[in-house]
This record gives C-alpha cells, structure tokens and sequence, in this order.
C-alpha cells in the first residue's frame, strides 16, 4: 500500500503538489489523471524518492520512501522522460538493472525478447522513441517489482505494442499482487485497466475511488413515463435529468437494481438501465457548475 499525506512540493515559492494525500491500496491498479502541469509527474518523483517532499509523508507499506534503498529496490517506474547511459545497448542495462533490483529475472528477460524482437546488442539511444518505451517495458517486467510506477507508459506505443503491454502488466499484478499507479491525461486510456482512480488538478487530489464504487453506485436510466416526469420524491438522488421527445434520461446515484425499482412505481411505459462511461460518472459525480470537470477530463 502506498500512503500519501498532506504532501507539499514547492519550486521557487509555486506549489506544484499543494497539500495531497492519497493511499494506493496494494495490488491495485490505480489510474491517477489530469491536466497538463496538474502535478503528476511531480508527484510521482516525489513517490519514486528522486524528490523529497517539502513537507508531509510518503509510506510504501508503512516505510518511508526518500534515500531508503530497500523500499526504492521493490519500485520498478517508467518516467515520462526515459533515461538510459550514452551508448548503453539493453545487454549493459539489463546488466545494470539486474545489479541494483535483487529480484531481477534473468528468465524473464529472455522471454520477453521475443515479445519485443528488440535487438539486445543494439544501442538504445539509437532505437526510436517507441522502441525506447519498449525497451523501458521490458527491464521493468524483469525486474518483478512489487511497485511499478508509470507516468504517461504508453505514449508513443502502437495500438498492438499499447495492448501487449497492458496485457503483460495486468497478468503480473494479477499473478504477483504487484501494485501498479499509471499516470494519464486521458481518463479513456485507463478506463480498461485500472481498478482505482484519482483525480489530480491543482496539486491537489480532487477525489479518488475504486472503480466498483464508482460504477456500481451512478447509473443512468432512460425511461418513458405515461405522461411528463412525476415529481421525485428527495431521497431519489438524481444528479442530472433531460429529455429528448418522451425519454427522460436520469443520472441517478443507485445501483440499476435500486433505480429500477425506483422508478417501476410509476409505472413507466418504457425503462432502461444504460451503463455510463468512467468520464460520465465524474462529470456528474464532480458535476458542479464551477468545475470545469470536462475541461480536466476530456
Ligand atoms: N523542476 C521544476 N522546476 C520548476 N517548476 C516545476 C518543476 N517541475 C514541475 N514544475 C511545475 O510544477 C507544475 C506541475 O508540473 P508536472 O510536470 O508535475 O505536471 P504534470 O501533471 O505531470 O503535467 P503534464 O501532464 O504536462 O506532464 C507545473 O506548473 C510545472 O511548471
């Protein structure tokens, strides 16, 4: 489990991370997502110990993370700017990954050759910048770390390299419990693979949820009544409602056994439960007029 509290970054008097907490439940998938400069990639060199926070705390399964080997030894990350040595081929950093990360799998390594078809001898730098990515994929499944901590990972991939790598990351948290936090602007990109969700903006973390929460708990109901709508009674928590010719469209906090029960009592003509979109539940959860919500999510 990783453990964010109050955690405060400052550059030259600006606040890029401006009092977050957030807590990463171990062996989930956590999509964290927001705007350009809302603070992702600052938060998680703070979370991969290259930063020290001004202030607050970070705790990966109760341990702090800055200047502590034995913690950053179980963190395997990708940043959004890949780092690799002048003339290194992935022979040399497979050999310096595999000196530094105790649980480093030589086996794996050789499997997932043929999964990239990159050659080892072949010097990084030289590899296009998807390549590179692939590259990065590959030493950080080798060394089965038990955080793996990605920001923006599949920028750069192709749609089949994008899905290949989903699928090998998925099966290692599934398989091992590792614990995976993926950075993203694109709320779309997570939507399939994440089980967990925040929303940073601001330097602040807006809300986060597991994703059971989120989709078992908003539903959207399009229904038919006899006439016009009847009036709700309060309890009936709808978030947002419209009407196009004689369906209403009503976004309601429940599940769709709940909200179908619900509304039966008015014996409507026509009544469906229509699953939303992960962007959906947020704009409404989040809806308020002051937010720009969209504007952050899509
Ligand atoms: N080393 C630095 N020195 C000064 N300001 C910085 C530094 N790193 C980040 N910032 C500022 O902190 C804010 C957050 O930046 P950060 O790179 O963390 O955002 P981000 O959410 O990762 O953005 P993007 O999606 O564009 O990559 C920005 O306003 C940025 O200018």
């Amino acid at each position: 489990m990783i453990e964010v509290r109050n955690i405060i970054k400052s550059f030259d008097g600006f606040r890029a991370l401006d009092g977050l907490s957030m807590s990463v439940p171990g062996g989930s998938i956590y999509g964290l997502v927001g705007p350009n400069g809302a603070g992702k990639s600052t938060l998680i060199r703070n979370l991969t110990g290259i930063y020290r926070p001004d202030s607050g705390e970070i705790r990966f399964d109760g341990k702090p993370v800055f200047e502590n080997l034995a913690v950053k030894s179980r963190i395997a990350s990708i940043p959004d700017e890949l780092y690799f040595f002048l003339q290194a081929s992935v022979l040399d950093m497979m050999r310096f990954y595999r000196g530094i990360y105790p649980a480093f799998d030589p086996q794996r390594y050789r499997a997932l050759k043929e999964v990239f078809g990159i050659r080892e001898t072949q010097s990084i730098r030289r590899l296009s910048r998807g390549m590179q990515k692939q590259v990065a994929f590959w030493l950080a499944l080798c060394c089965r770390p038990d955080y793996l901590i990605l920001d923006e990972p599949v920028d750069g991939l192709d749609p089949v390299m994008r899905r290949q790598v989903w699928s090998l990351i998925l099966s290692d948290a599934a398989d091992r419990g590792m614990t995976v936090l993926v950075s993203s602007h694109n709320l779309r990109e997570l939507e399939d693979v994440c089980d967990h969700v925040g929303i940073l903006n601001h330097g602040k973390l807006l809300l986060e949820r597991s994703l059971a929460d989120l989709q078992g708990n908003v539903v959207k109901m399009q229904v038919v009544f006899q006439g016009d709508a009847p009036e709700f009674p309060p309890d009936l928590e709808i978030l947002h409602q419209s009407r196009t010719g004689r369906i209403y469209t009503l976004i309601i906090r429940d599940t769709p056994a709940g909200a179908t029960n619900r509304l039966a009592v008015y014996a409507p003509i026509l009544m469906d439960a229509v699953p939303l979109t992960l962007e959906e539940i947020f704009i409404y959860e989040l809806g308020g007029a002051d937010y720009a919500v969209k504007d952050i999510l899509l």
